[in-house]
């Protein structure tokens, strides 16, 4: 059977997830697109000739009759509102990161679903899919480094638009590591702090950039993490992990080598879409399976409570300059892994 999705928000990961789920993956096709920019719905409809219905309403994707499952794609603040509402219609919600814009939101959320009774929450954390990232975690759980005692991260994009503010290096972009970071290590944040270095010309008025982000995990782990979204020269995400016995790192995607003009070079991507690109294909595969088996295991509502539980602290400490503590609730039981 396939599984008829409906997609509310259809900008620059809306159309990449529209197009890998009616083009790339098995098992679904998109039947409703919402997006408050009615015409870039049609035109993503059109530009993959599909037959799926536009509505200018996102509630109305959620109500659909035909639509079985629900892929949130549009700006952060509304994650949580239409995600409430899947929860409350009882169906499937794959919603994009971060799950809500704070702690008390991503609660509320966790709340909603476990009234419902079962798991229907995924949250788009891509990187535990990506093959680099499982290939890291193995290395770890594996022992061949030995004990972990430090990890040294880099999350850098070329550029950002000038609506993109301090507290978005945060939300919208640590959050990623706030997650993955987390599922490597198998532990929690204990303590976060956030220094500002020299900020780089490149970045607009409202926003200190880089940011490093310094955490404390509760088995003593030491993590730095350099935030940069004007690096200017790449989308480059670095993660070295330090451990007793040796040293793994992230692998460099793939990218042919270049002998010429007395020179050595290989490439570096500039867009996420394209660094991440198996990672999601991978992700929203495993999210149309488990929900054909009507048992999600991806990255929960849990998972996304947890890293704006960190996050919180992080935008506290991105103000106060000091080492801010991390409280996590111990995990429910409805959330066993
Ligand atoms: N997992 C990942 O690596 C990535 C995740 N994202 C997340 O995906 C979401 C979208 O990001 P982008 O596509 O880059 O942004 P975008 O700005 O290109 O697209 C967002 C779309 O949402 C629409 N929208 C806003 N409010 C809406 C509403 N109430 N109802 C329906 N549509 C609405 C906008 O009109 C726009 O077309 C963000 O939450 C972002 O954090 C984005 C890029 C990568
Ligand atoms: O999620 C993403 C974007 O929304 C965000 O703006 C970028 O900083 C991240 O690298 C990308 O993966």
């Amino acid at each position: 059977m396939t599984l008829k999705l409906g997609v509310i928000g259809s900008g620059a990961i809306g159309r990449e997830h529209i197009r890998r789920c009616s083009k790339v993956l098995q098992g679904a096709e998109v039947v409703a697109v919402s997006d408050i920019n009615l015409e870039g719905a049609r035109n993503a409809v059109e530009s993959l000739g599909l037959k799926a219905e536009v509505y200018a309403n996102g509630m109305d994707v959620i109500n659909a009759p035909n639509v079985e499952a629900i892929l949130v794609t549009s700006w952060d603040p509304t994650h949580e509102e239409f995600t409430l509402a899947a929860v409350a219609a009882g169906k499937y919600v794959f919603c994009e990161k971060p799950l809500a814009m704070s702690a008390e939101g991503c609660h509320r959320i966790v709340e909603a679903e476990i009234a419902q009774g079962k798991r229907l929450v995924q949250v788009g954390f891509m990187r535990p899919y990506d093959s680099g990232y499982r290939a890291l975690k193995k290395v770890i759980d594996d022992g061949d480094i030995g004990e972990v005692l430090m990890l040294h991260c880099a999350h850098r994009n070329q550029s950002v638009a000038e609506n993109y503010t301090t507290d978005m290096a945060i939300t919208n972009t640590l959050i990623h590591e706030l997650d993955v970071l987390r599922w490597l290590t198998d532990d929690d944040y204990k303590t976060v702090q956030v220094v500002y270095p020299r900020t780089t010309s490149k970045a607009h008025a409202k926003l200190k950039d880089p940011q490093v982000v310094l955490f404390e995990t509760h088995k003593g782990i030491r993590i730095d993490v350099e935030i940069f979204v004007n690096c200017a020269y790449g989308y480059d995400i670095q993660c070295e992990v330090v451990g007793e016995e040796g040293i793994a790192r992230l692998p460099e995607p793939s990218s042919i080598q270049l002998r010429k003009d007395a020179r050595l070079a290989n490439t570096i991507l500039t867009d996420w879409k394209d660094r991440f690109i198996d990672a999601y294909d991978v992700e929203l595969q495993a999210f149309i399976n488990d929900v054909k088996a009507d048992r999600l295991t991806g990255p929960s509502a849990w998972d996304g409570f947890a890293a704006s539980v960190a996050a919180d602290a992080c935008l506290k400490a991105q103000q106060s300059a000091a080492i801010e503590p991390v409280s996590m609730p111990p995990r429910p039981a409805f959330y066993s892994r």
